[in-house]
């Protein structure tokens, strides 16, 4: 059985990654998306998708689960977001998500879907993690360690913390 989760990844985190240790347990192969492919250089989406690609590959090297990384862009059409998914995806039977909308989406298109246990929420959400990135406080221990070496090679730090700074000339 071929399974799938989808996340934006900005960045893959440890709450990611105690789900992805559930799931490979459930299944033969796994395929990751990177979802919101497009995006990078802001504040919510800091990092590339090819950067979330490095993060993710390497993070999950120490599981002994094939793992397809596929980055996937939106689209402004919901009602065909999953023929989108299946589109650019190796084939799965089961989605993993805790997203409601790509839950929602998933079950209309008739593909079964399953849930996990929200883990250590008040710390392990990417929003608290790019906040303490930006107020240049303490997130290295919340993250795999590959995570914390490829945003160390990108600069990852320095880009977020400049992309969310505010246009002082007011112009
Ligand atoms: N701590 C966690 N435990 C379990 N699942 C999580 C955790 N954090 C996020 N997820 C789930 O992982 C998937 C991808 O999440 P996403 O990449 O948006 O991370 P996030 O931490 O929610 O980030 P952001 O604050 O940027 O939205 C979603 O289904 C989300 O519900
Ligand atoms: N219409 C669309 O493009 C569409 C719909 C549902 C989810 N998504 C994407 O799926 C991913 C879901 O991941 P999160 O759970 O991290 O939000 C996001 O990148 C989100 O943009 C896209």
């Amino acid at each position: 059985m071929r399974g799938f989760y989808i996340g934006r990844f900005q960045p893959y985190h440890d709450g990611h990654h105690r789900m992805v240790a559930e799931i490979v347990s459930e299944v033969d192969e796994l395929v990751l998306g990177v979802g919101s492919a497009g995006h990078s250089h802001t504040t919510r989406d800091p990092f590339t998708a090819g950067e979330r690609v490095m993060m993710v590959t390497k993070s999950v090297a120490e599981f002994d689960c094939t793992t397809y990384v596929v980055p996937i862009e939106d689209l402004d059409r919901n009602s065909v977001w999953v023929s989108h998914v299946q589109s650019m995806s190796p084939s799965f039977d089961v989605g993993y998500s805790n997203n409601p909308l790509v839950i929602q989406l998933f079950e209309e298109a008739g593909v079964e879907v399953r849930q996990s246990p929200m883990f250590n929420r008040d710390v392990l959400e990417g929003t608290e993690l790019r906040d303490r990135m930006i107020e240049g406080g303490e997130w290295q221990h919340l993250v795999p360690d590959p995570v914390v070496e490829v945003i160390d090679e990108v600069d990852g730090i320095r880009r977020i913390q400049r992309v969310s700074e505010t246009d002082t000339n007011g112009q």
